[in-house]
């Protein structure tokens, strides 16, 4: 595979595409590169007065959405990508820079400028590499920008209308969609077709070349913003690392032949006698007008049907300390890792390279190493670690969800299925050996970690003296709370079988205000007093009685004033993801209902997502569930809460916080 040596340098990264544009996920798509898309918050505001050339101000626009996204991927979500791609499309005529038309009118006036004449259509592109050091974003961004001249015909006035009304012009830069209708109103395109419609494959190929191959000293050329490789060809570039690549070339890819340029059979059209690329094909029809291609599988179909595979790979890479192996001695062969943890050599490597795949490890001719995020999440004794939980769920949640299908048709949680015996209290199940208990409290301490900083900020807390973590386990929570309340006295109330564990959980040699912990089951026994009671990830695990239960002896220790803090995910009331209506009937603020709106539309599926799976996950274990913001308001104002607040962090808890009138 020709391209495989280029494109097959991203397979093992975590590639961001920072841009909502449907058309630059395709065009990425069709090449089998595998990317995730978050889309950049960046206004496209910037002056253009000041920018000497309109591809200038193209570049800059592609590399501020590219930086947006990565900045806030990781501050926000601590989550640093690898490499993140920025794109802006202008088009540019007689000096003017044209971006997407705001109404009809708009998209007029832009495609009279058009009519009958050549334009420029520029992509600027940024490629960020991203690495954390030290918890710091460094970053190595290159750029480049692409031009395509496109002339239109002399167009009637009611062809043009005819056109705007098509809806097709409004999100368009320059007000058409080459790639559609509007190929009919071009005469011709010299260039990079793609280019017009988002993004130029051809130029992004050979960035990508230069900045992994980079060419000899004497081939060198520097050239501001184009600094097309040496190589004409990618023919020369593979290496020992292409035969193995996991580049997969898609069906309808748009390949490149050995000249660089397009060839036909894919998506794409071929090009004319002059080398210009005319327009897409549409599929062949036989003579039922029926299409004779069969649908393309979309790649999320894929992804979840095999997204299990995956899970298991980390899960069982994690259970073998691979990724704590390679911290301290990496990079490593796989046959070095093979003896060091007592498996087959072919089994690891296979493990290893699916691993490398997925983005948790790079693999160099020196062996396998861990990737940043790996160093920081997987290995078993990083500060904010999820081995805890992920051991959790390979021995624990895995069998359960074997058995998810029988949950459904009963409703009902498969502990006795899983493990052979009959569900009882769901604790005592976590806790019947020293090995299981430690196992889960350090499940719990893993999410604890990662959220405490967020539920803890999530309101202004410091009006209170005292407060109560009702099921605090290890304490996580509570240290976050007296770090940045000094004044707050925290109390962990949990089981005895906990708090007698708690030490292999106390940070060492950090000095912390301290926690006091108090055990007894909170549905028995009493409970100590506070200003501010706290259930973190306690109410998704039981039924309303027993929730009942709980909230009532609460209840009945507040006094005036007092208040209750939920730490949930919080589904909205179609139970599909968290919506602005809904978060204002609950005293949502404006301004945080805009953040939730804009923090939806970024992340609003994988959000989603985990939490109906969540529900799912509760579902299989628990007799709990995950509840909607109206639900936990009802449950909370039956017992005498009220003025319910709830903020969404964007993290895997959400808060709500009410007080006891
Ligand atoms: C000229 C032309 C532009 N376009 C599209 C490409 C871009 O998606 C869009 C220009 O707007 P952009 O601001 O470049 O991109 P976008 O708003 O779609 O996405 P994002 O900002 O999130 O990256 O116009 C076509 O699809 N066909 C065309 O013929």
């Amino acid at each position: 595979m020709v391209l495989s040596p280029v494109l097959g340098k991203l397979v093992s990264k975590r590639v961001v595409l920072a841009s909502a544009s449907p058309r630059r996920q395709e065009i990425l798509t069709n090449v089998g590169l595998r990317f995730e898309v978050v889309p950049s918050w960046f206004k496209e505001t910037l002056e253009k007065s000041s920018f000497a050339a309109p591809f200038e101000y193209a570049v800059e626009t592609a590399r501020q959405k590219a930086l947006e996204v990565a900045n806030r991927m990781h501050v926000k979500h601590m989550r640093t990508p690898d490499v993140v791609i920025g794109a802006d499309t202008i088009v540019s005529v007689d000096e003017q820079i044209l971006e997407k038309p705001v109404d009809k009118q708009d998209a007029y006036r832009m495609l009279s400028r058009l009519n009958g004449k050549e334009h420029s259509v520029f992509t600027g592109v940024a490629i960020i590499h991203c690495h954390s050091k030290d918890s710091k974003l460094e970053m190595e961004i290159t750029d480049f920008y692409e031009e395509t001249k496109v002339k239109f015909s002399e167009l009637s006035e009611e062809l043009l209308w005819e056109y705007i009304h098509s809806g097709e012009p409004m999100d368009k830069a320059g007000g058409y969609g080459i790639q559609a209708l509007g190929g009919m109103l071009v005469e011709y395109v010299h260039g990079d077709f793609l280019n017009v419609v988002g993004f130029p494959l051809n130029h992004f190929c050979k960035k990508l070349a230069e900045l992994y191959y980079p060419p000899s000293k004497h081939n060198v050329q520097h050239k501001k913003y184009d600094s097309i490789p040496s190589v004409d060809t990618f023919e020369n570039l593979s290496d020992g690392e292409s035969e193995s690549s996991n580049f997969t070339e898609h069906k309808g890819a748009s390949k490149l032949d050995s000249s660089g340029k397009h060839s036909s059979g894919g998506v794409y059209t071929s090009e004319n006698s002059s080398g210009v690329r005319t327009g897409f094909t549409v599929p062949l029809e036989n003579q039922n007008g029926v299409s004779q291609r069969p649908p393309e599988v979309p790649s999320k179909i894929l992804e979840l049907m095999d997204g299990f595979r995956a899970s298991k790979a980390l899960l069982v890479a994690s259970k073998l300390k691979i990724f704590d192996h390679l911290k301290h001695k990496g990079p490593l062969k796989a046959v070095d890792i093979a003896n060091e943890i007592g498996t087959s050599v072919c089994g690891t490597e296979r493990l290893l390279d699916a691993c490398a795949a997925l983005g948790l490890l790079e693999k160099t001719p020196q062996g396998y190493g861990n990737t940043d995020s790996v160093n920081t999440f997987l290995t078993s004794d990083g500060e904010y670690s999820l081995h805890g939980y992920i051991i959790h769920s390979n021995d624990h949640l895995w069998p359960l969800f074997t058995n998810l299908e029988s949950a459904i048709k009963e409703g009902s949680r498969q502990n006795h299925r899983a493990f052979g015996k009959k569900a009882e209290d769901l604790f005592k199940d976590y806790y019947h050996s020293q090995e299981g208990k430690q196992c889960f409290m350090a499940a719990m301490h893993s999410i604890a970690r990662l959220t405490a900083r967020d539920v803890a900020t999530a309101f202004d807390l410091s009006r209170f003296k005292s407060a109560c973590d009702l099921g605090g386990c290890t304490g996580a929570l509570a240290r976050e709370l007296v770090q940045i309340y000094p004044n707050l006295k925290v109390t962990v109330f949990d089981l005895p079988e906990v708090i007698a564990n708690i030490s292999y959980f106390q940070p060492s040699g950090q000095h912390t205000a301290p926690v006091t912990f108090v055990s007894g089951d909170f549905f028995k026994d009493k409970l100590p007093e506070a200003d501010l009671y706290i259930l973190s990830r306690i109410l998704h695990d039981w039924p309303d009685e027993k929730i009942h239960v709980l909230l009532s002896k609460i209840s009945a220790l507040c006094r005036p004033g007092s208040a209750l803090l939920v730490a949930e995910t919080v589904l909205d009331e179609q139970k599909t993801h968290p919506s602005r209506a809904v978060l204002q009937s609950l005293s949502i603020t404006e301004g945080c209902a805009i953040l939730l709106a804009e923090m939806v539309l970024d992340d609003e599926k994988k959000n989603r997502s985990t939490a109906l799976l969540q529900s799912l996950n509760m579902l299989v274990q628990t007799e709990g569930k995950e509840r909607s913001g109206s639900e936990y308001q009802a449950l909370l104002e039956q017992h005498g809460f009220t003025n319910v607040k709830i903020r969404i962090t964007g993290n895997l808890l959400d808060v709500i916080l009410c007080v006891k009138t």
